[in-house]
């Protein structure tokens, strides 16, 4: 069998845990481990359910990705396997891999720059200063994102000899973790477990990861942006999964009005719901408003890396509440607009990603809450 060998990563260098007595969400944890068990998963159902129809966030531990045991496993490249075994766990070798687009020349950034305002697509490059923030501060955080079929579009050189472990960690993400929780949301309904993957499982997803690197920003802008990096927002995924890393930033809207910060959790899984699921669910389960702020103290300066996957379902799925879900007959359904006017999938994703950080706002009735009409349905951003 031929071979070839990878190219070494960068080494992405996670710094220690923020030490700041920070006012954290209290998220609940989901162990993946109890799905294997009848038992353990009727427990998750119940779990899960009360955690999306709340708070809208939690945890997600025993995914099956390994952080800190070395564990052998093969490399393949397109066309080859490789006779090297890497001794990186998963989760580290993923947080390698992500810095690689952020070191492509100029030149290269610009030739896969993602098609956001002509077709509402992030695929490829999200440069930084693309959104605006406040008082005219735009933002720093560069994005590079890939399908779930990552030969959907070409990429930049040096990624692509690991464009086949990028395909594994995508689809580990759907497969291992997304569908389970898809199946325990359907259950948390009482419909059949499958509703929602059956929505996912398909071969034009446009699912996709996304590695995205903040930049330190000068003084001068964070003041300008009361410290906000990123505008509190919500997510147009039905799930949103993001790769836990410990520089401190992401803050959530509790109940109460009040940020709180999400804590860092070795190797665990921050997921939230977004406005797909809302629509789906009739606003059962929250797509909950967060955003993310500088640093504390002790982690001010460095650049921080994220590694998310958002999951939607196919483009033609009609946003519109699965009103036939008993819960959902009990409880009551919250519509965002009349079912007869509903967007699709592939309507909302284009209209909200063309429309992000772009528009005009208008100021809502709240403090510090702007609002625009996306598709007719009214859209908000917190800062
Ligand atoms: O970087 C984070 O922690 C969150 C990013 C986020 O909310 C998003 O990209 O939608
Ligand atoms: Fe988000």
């Amino acid at each position: 069998m031929p071979s070839a060998v990878l190219p070494e990563t960068p080494r992405h260098i996670p710094p220690p845990p923020t030490k700041e007595n920070l006012d954290y969400a209290d998220l609940a944890i989901i162990d993946l481990d109890k799905y294997k068990t009848a038992e353990g998963r009727a427990e998750l159902v119940l779990d899960v359910r009360n955690a999306m129809s709340t708070v809208g966030f939690f945890y997600v531990v025993n995914h099956g990705y390994t952080q800190e045991q070395a564990r052998s496993h093969p490399i393949y490249t397109h066309f080859h396997r490789i006779t090297r075994l890497t001794e990186v766990p998963q989760t580290r070798r993923i947080f390698n891999i992500a810095e690689i687009p952020s070191r492509a020349s100029d030149d290269e950034k610009m030739k896969y720059v993602a098609r956001i305002k002509e077709d509402g697509s992030y695929h490829g490059y999200k440069l930084r200063q693309y959104w605006h923030i406040n008082a005219g501060v735009r933002d720093q955080i560069e994005h590079y994102s890939v399908n779930l079929d990552v030969t959907m579009k070409e990429h930049p050189e040096a990624l692509r000899p690991f464009l086949p472990e990028i395909s594994d960690f995508a689809q580990h993400n759907q497969i291992n973790v997304l569908f389970p929780l898809l199946r325990l949301l359907a259950l948390g309904l009482e419909l059949p477990e499958d509703t929602f993957v059956k929505q996912h499982r398909i071969d034009s997803s446009k699912e996709m990861v996304c590695f995205m690197k903040y930049y330190p920003r000068s003084i001068e802008d964070e003041e300008k942006t009361n410290n906000v990096w990123l505008k509190g927002h919500t997510d147009f995924s039905t799930l949103t999964l993001l790769w836990s890393q410990p520089i401190a930033g992401l803050q959530i809207q509790s109940p109460d009005g009040k940020w709180r910060w999400v804590k860092h959790i070795d190797n665990a899984l921050v997921v939230n719901a977004g406005e797909t699921l809302e629509f789906l669910s009739g606003c059962f389960y929250k797509g909950t408003i967060h955003r993310v702020v500088e640093p504390p103290a002790d982690q001010r300066g460095l650049t921080r890396m994220g590694v998310i996957f958002f999951a939607t379902p196919h483009d033609d799925v009609k946003l519109v509440p699965l009103a036939h879900s008993p819960v959902l007959q009990r409880v009551g359904i919250v519509r965002r607009c009349d079912d007869d006017v509903a967007p699709t999938m592939g309507e909302w994703r284009r209209a909200r990603t063309k429309a992000y950080g772009q528009t005009s706002l208008t100021q809502g009735k709240e403090e510090g809450l702007e609002e625009e009409l996306i598709n007719g349905v009214v859209y908000r951003h917190y800062n």
